[in-house]
């Protein structure tokens, strides 16, 4: 059953808007940052993780974002055309704003965290006259990041760009993405991340995540098909949540679920899970695969990345998933 129309007549397959920064992750692993001393610098960011997701599995893809006007800024660029991602939809902050950087600590395979660098970041400086209305109605899906919610005139702009996407019917898919670090005030986030919920068709969120957005609400007992029951109310067609090692689970309108367990992995970091299983998810479903497959193969996609040093870098071209899959069923890879 197909949950989401995609407009075939469209030239672009994917755009996101949100957050282009730098992910520097410890090359010393295995013990807190106060003892690493070298760093490897990826693209990072979710929604531009995403993106790149995207691409890598074959999608044409754009960005609508903005950078510093600085060396960080050119790397990301330059990343994002190497791997055929439209950057038109990207502008330069003029105003010595800088690029975003989340340094991350790999204690153990199961115990990583992010130290996240997030002021005066160009991303959170996109103006809304900085969205461009052709590039998002030209597309069959928009890919919504929470943080981009966080400041304006990001908040404004990507207001902006889910108008655009109404107005044009472009799917749209909101990744909560919240990140504590970037917000001053808990009401203040759950009540613009609901505003922004209520306008797309497909919402993906960790356990937690909802949890966040319902702090005016009774759900006691964080019951998942509460959380999505409400969403159908709106524009949502499928809601997902995401539970980590216990894998995730797929509600749609029409009443179904769909719960979906995770792979074996050889875990380096639980860092990118989410940005891969999105990007997995939404390349099944713009194929027309069914929920249960979409799921499987975010989950496959989401191993390849936690099984690596980078999110960016990592993520898996649809061979290397099916591949992923094809060995697990044979039993060749276990969890460690
Ligand atoms: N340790 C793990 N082993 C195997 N798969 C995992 C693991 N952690 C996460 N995943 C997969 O990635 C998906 C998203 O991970 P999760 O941690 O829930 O999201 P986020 O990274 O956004 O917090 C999970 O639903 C699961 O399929
Ligand atoms: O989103 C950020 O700014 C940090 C990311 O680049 C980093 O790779 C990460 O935390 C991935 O997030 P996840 O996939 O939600 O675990």
């Amino acid at each position: 059953m197909s949950y989401i129309t995609f407009d075939s007549s469209k030239q672009t397959d994917f755009v996101a808007i949100g957050r282009l920064c730098i992910d520097l992750n410890a090359n010393e692993i295995n013990r807190p940052m106060e003892m690493t001393s070298t760093f490897t610098k990826y693209v990072g960011g979710s929604p531009a993780n995403i993106a790149i997701g995207m691409a890598r599995l074959g999608m044409k893809t754009g960005f609508v974002g903005k950078v510093a006007n600085d060396q960080m800024g050119r790397f990301i660029t330059d990343y994002l055309e190497r791997n055929g991602i439209s950057t038109s939809g990207v502008t330069t902050d003029r105003t010595g704003a800088v690029t975003g950087l989340a340094f991350t600590e790999i204690k153990s395979p199961s115990d990583c965290s992010i130290l996240m660098y997030r002021d005066n970041v160009a991303d959170l400086k996109l103006q809304p006259e900085e969205v461009p209305e052709e590039l998002i109605a030209g597309a069959k899906m928009l890919l919504v990041s929470g943080t981009a919610l966080a400041a304006s005139p990001s908040r404004e702009a990507v207001f902006l760009a889910i108008d655009y996407a109404r107005k044009h019917g472009v799917a749209i898919a909101f990744d909560i993405d919240y990140r504590p670090y970037t917000w001053s005030s808990d009401a203040e986030t759950a009540v613009y991340y609901n505003l922004v919920a209520e306008k797309c068709d497909i919402i993906v969120g960790t356990r937690e995540e909802f949890d966040m957005m319902e702090r005016f609400e009774r759900n006691p007992e964080r019951l998942d098909e509460i959380t999505a029951a409400k969403w159908f109310n709106y524009a949502a067609k499928i809601v997902i949540i995401k539970h980590g090692k216990e894998g995730s689970i797929a509600y749609t309108k029409d009443g179904a679920s769909h719960r979906a367990v995770s792979y074996p992995a050889k875990v380096v970091k639980t860092f990118g899970a989410g940005d891969s299983y999105a990007a997995g998810f939404l390349y099944g479903l713009m194929q027309g695969w069914e929920i249960a497959r979409c799921m499987s193969f975010g989950s496959a996609a989401a191993c390849i990345v936690i099984s690596s040093h980078s999110c960016s870098d990592a993520m898996p071209t649809a061979e290397q998933v099916h591949d992923y899959i094809a060995r697990c069923e044979r039993g060749e890879i276990t969890a460690t």
